[in-house]
């Protein structure tokens, strides 16, 4: 079966991020903000702006080759932040948990805040702000563009 896709445009994901810092709130003052690349980087700047956050570290975890998930991949560990005490762990979003499992390894006391998450990972998420169904497949701003599509009637007729 076809993916059912949730699309998130760059105003929806502004406001999205500007939801998950005012629930972040009540962590500040905060030591500083581990983005995890590269899907974390734009919530975390936006995250950052609004709790006026000037301390921003990254760790890399590739897990999906497009929407193809393979095994973890620590291709940078988080360089500053200790064991996380203080620290707010960052991505867009958790969907099996995989990625947000390795983090935890390294920072286990950091707080870990997403801007969406699917049932499968949310245990492993503390603040989220969106819950979407398992089978659905996030589509973020930078992995779309606009494009023309045809007239429903046009794509009906040639079967579409
Ligand atoms: O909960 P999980 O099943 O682990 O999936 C969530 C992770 O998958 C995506 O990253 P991806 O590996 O595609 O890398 P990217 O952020 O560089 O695009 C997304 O940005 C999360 O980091
Ligand atoms: O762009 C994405 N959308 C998703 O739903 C997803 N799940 C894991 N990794 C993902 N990347
Ligand atoms: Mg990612």
């Amino acid at each position: 079966m076809a993916p059912r896709y949730y699309v998130v445009s760059w105003d929806q994901l502004h406001r999205d991020s500007k939801a998950l810092a005012w629930r972040l709130m009540e962590k500040t003052p905060l030591k500083g903000i581990v983005a995890i690349t590269r899907g974390g980087l734009i919530p975390a700047a936006i995250v950052a702006r609004e709790l006026d956050c000037r301390m921003i570290e990254s760790t890399s975890i590739i897990t999906y080759d497009e929407e193809v998930k393979g095994e973890p991949v620590v291709a940078k560990p988080p360089a500053a932040a200790g064991d996380g005490e203080g620290w707010l762990v960052l991505d867009d979003l958790v969907d099996t948990g995989t990625t947000l499992k390795v983090v935890r390894k390294l920072l286990p006391k950091a707080h870990y805040a997403t801007v969406y998450a699917k049932p499968a990972g949310k245990p492993l998420v503390d603040t989220f702000v969106t819950e979407v169904s398992q089978d659905t497949w996030i589509l973020f701003p930078w992995d779309t563009e606009q494009q023309f599509v045809p007239p429903i009637a046009k794509a009906a007729a040639a079967g579409k």
